[in-house]
């Protein structure tokens, strides 16, 4: 089994408004964040190049981060669901998984120190 994975990275905002009103995070607030895809195949099901898949078709991953995600207020862009890191995370890998049979995993971290991940 090969896993290969790439990470792509917005800015976008968010309130946690399920959280008390004491809670920091239920105050509108942004982050910079990171999204890593993981990607994984079996040896045999590889290219004749030996990719799991070419790094470079997940540019339409990038483009579709930098179109619905990128300075957004993810309240809004994530479909009503509230905006956790786990939410994230699910929500990318269930919009991607058919379009990369082989998404295995994403990762979601808000800040320098925290990460989600999504494996089902
Ligand atoms: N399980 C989760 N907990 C929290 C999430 C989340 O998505 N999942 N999100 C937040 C906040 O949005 C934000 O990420 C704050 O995180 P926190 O680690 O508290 O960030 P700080 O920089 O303030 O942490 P320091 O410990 O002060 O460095 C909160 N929880
Ligand atoms: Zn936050």
């Amino acid at each position: 089994m090969f896993t290969i994975s790439k990470e792509f990275h917005f800015s976008a905002s968010h309130v946690l408004d399920r959280l008390p009103d004491t809670h920091p995070c239920a105050r509108m607030h942004g982050h910079n964040y990171v999204v890593v895809l993981e990607l994984s195949a079996e040896d045999e099901d590889r290219t004749d190049s030996g990719f799991v898949r070419d790094f470079c078709e997940l540019s339409v991953f990038k483009a579709w981060v930098d179109a619905a995600l990128d300075h957004r207020h993810l309240n809004e862009a994530m479909a009503g669901l509230p905006p956790s890191a786990e939410n994230l995370a699910k929500w990318i890998f269930d919009t991607w998984a058919g379009e990369f049979p082989e998404l295995g995993a994403v990762k979601v971290s808000e800040t320098p120190k925290t990460w989600a991940v999504y494996r089902p």
